[in-house]
């Protein structure tokens, strides 16, 4: 095979690859058997190492880095990372949505998201290809770990369009992959992580790409921090671009005309919150048209048109170690 042959070719091994990796993480509905895309990333890697000019950086082959960091270089966030107030029962909603009743005079539609339980992450694409992602940190620094988001398949290492936006969004660990993790380091003897949360945060702190890679760490992204090119009106909107980019995000969202909707929607999702496949820790409620959330603003450190409804803690999905009862 030339080289002219060798490039044209690569270009389409890519493409399908991402498409079925795309089918398969970000759509959670695989085109394709394992076998099927373990044959054509084989022959990718065939003719990159033949030909290692061809190798780009949204190259599948390149998810998981070779290099161990010695530590985590600082990021300043240009747009900060804030965090969000916290309602506990139904009175605090009823508040908020007074609260903000009393700034804007028009209707306001709520959209209500499915909080996360993982760890804050911002993804920066410039014309498409994933350049950099870091934590929230303080939320004005955070810590470079694009070497592990790199590893997580539904973070798209090039974006469907040539865009440049920065995207924020939650790095996870699934349930499942949350006990079998468990149960394979409580096999070797070592401690186990007490919730997904607190293993997906330990997995992005690794200093080798290649044990992050193996955490099966999945991702929810949720807001646009900078739109670059891409437009829309409101979250729910924006939502939607983001899907259209080829980003993963939640479609348990809803838009609610009115809080009684809101309370509705939390009240069904606290019964069905034991069968999600990830962890939620509550739901966040955000004011959806951008304009209403500008007129309303925020505090020093929190959006005032958004607010996170928070669950009581749900029973620990813990392992009991086997006692060696002493007599
Ligand atoms: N964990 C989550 O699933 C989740 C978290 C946030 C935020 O932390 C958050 C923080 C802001 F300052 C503004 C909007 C936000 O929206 C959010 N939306 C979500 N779905």
């Amino acid at each position: 095979m030339s080289f002219e042959e060798a490039k044209k070719h690569v270009e389409v091994l890519r493409e399908q690859l991402n498409e079925m990796s795309y089918a398969y993480y970000v759509k959670d509905a695989p085109a394709v058997t394992d076998a099927e895309y373990d044959q054509i990333y084989h022959e990718l890697v065939g003719i990159e190492e033949a030909y290692p000019d061809l190798i780009t950086a949204d190259s599948p082959t390149q998810r998981v880095g070779g290099t161990i960091l010695p530590g985590f270089t600082k990021i300043v966030h240009e747009i900060p990372m804030l965090s969000l107030g916290n309602a506990f029962n139904e009175e605090d909603l009823r508040d908020f949505d007074q609260r903000i009743k009393k700034i804007i005079e028009a209707d306001v539609a709520y959209i209500c998201e499915l909080k996360i339980d993982g760890l804050a992450i911002s993804l920066k694409y410039v014309d498409g290809q994933f350049v950099q992602g870091a934590t929230r940190g303080d939320g004005t620094v955070g810590e470079d770990i694009t070497q592990n988001l790199r590893t997580v398949k539904s973070v798209p290492l090039k974006l469907k369009q040539p865009v440049s936006i920065e995207v924020r969004g939650e790095c996870f660990m699934p349930k499942k992959s949350f006990v079998a993790l468990n149960e394979k380091r409580e096999a070797a003897g070592e401690d186990f992580f007490a919730n997904p949360r607190n293993a997906a945060a330990g997995s992005l702190r690794q200093l080798d790409p290649k044990i992050a890679a193996e955490r099966n760490l999945d991702s929810f992204l949720y807001t646009v921090a900078d739109f670059g090119s891409i437009t829309a009106s409101g979250q729910e909107e924006a939502l939607e671009a983001l899907d259209r980019l080829g980003l993963k995000t939640n479609h348990e969202r809803a838009v609610c005309q009115d809080i009684e909707e809101v309370i509705q929607y939390i009240r069904d999702f606290g019964e069905r919150r034991s069968e999600l496949p990830y962890e939620i820790d509550g739901i966040v409620i955000k004011v959806n048209q951008f304009k209403q959330q500008e007129e309303i603003g925020y505090t020093v450190k929190a959006p005032r048109w958004a607010i996170a409804y928070k669950f009581p803690a749900e029973e620990a999905v813990t392992i009991v170690r086997d006692i060696e009862w002493t007599v």
